[in-house]
């Protein structure tokens, strides 16, 4: 049994990389919407295709489609962390996460399901993390931060203690959040303000 990844854009290509350099049985990818059949020599498969008990990661940026996808798959879900990463022991990483080069998680933190922890991210103690949550590239997290479902923390973000960030928020790239994002917000700046 192999690993599909559902998903062939350019968050997919990343997390191929992650796939391949735990040498993974990488399958392909799915997707129904690409021009190609093949991406970097793998197949790229159909959602139509018959899969039984499959291997998963749903490789798509957007939170709400990956939540989506992640109620209609069937099969199991692994987590893939990159090995350069820096995971304390002390952390729960639920199924379908992946966590990217040079990330950072530090003691007694957890992540969700399908939460992606992208690129040189740094989250530190106690943080709660749910899922569906995409933290981008470069953002800073401090200690006991709770960040609800699928919300989207842009590239470079930074959250101060403490803070509670709501449900399906959209924290702008570079934002400085210094208090609690309720649901459904979006912010940007320093301080971060709605808009
Ligand atoms: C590996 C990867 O690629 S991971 C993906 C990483 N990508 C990101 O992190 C993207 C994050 N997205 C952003 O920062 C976006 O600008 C958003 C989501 C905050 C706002 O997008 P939109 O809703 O389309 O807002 P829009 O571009 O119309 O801007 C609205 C106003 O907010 C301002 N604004 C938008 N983003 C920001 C920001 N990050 N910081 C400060 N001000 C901002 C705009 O200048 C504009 O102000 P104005 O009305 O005075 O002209």
């Amino acid at each position: 049994m192999g690993l599909y990844l559902y998903g062939s854009g350019g968050h997919a290509k990343v997390v191929l990389e992650i796939a391949e350099v735990l040498k993974l049985n990488i399958e392909g990818f799915v997707d129904d919407y690409a021009e190609n059949k093949f991406l970097f020599n793998y197949p790229i498969y159909s959602s139509n295709n018959s899969y039984r008990n499959e291997e998963w990661i749903i490789a798509i940026g957007d939170n709400s489609i990956r939540k989506k996808i992640a109620n209609k798959l069937s099969g199991t879900f692994p987590t893939l962390i990159h090995p350069s990463a820096n995971i304390s022991k002390r952390c729960l990483v639920n199924e379908g996460t992946v966590i990217m080069a040079g990330v950072t998680v530090n003691s007694s933190v957890i992540i969700g399901r399908h939460v992606i922890l992208n690129t040189n991210s740094s989250i530190d103690h106690d943080c709660i993390i749910e899922d569906y949550v995409h933290v981008s590239p470069n953002v800073a997290i401090a200690g006991n931060v709770k960040v609800g479902e699928c919300t989207h923390l842009g590239i470079g973000c930074c959250i101060i203690q403490g803070v509670s960030v709501g449900r399906n928020c959209i924290v702008g790239a570079g934002a400085v959040v210094i208090r609690d994002v309720p649901d459904g917000t979006k912010v940007v700046g320093n301080p971060s303000k709605k808009i």
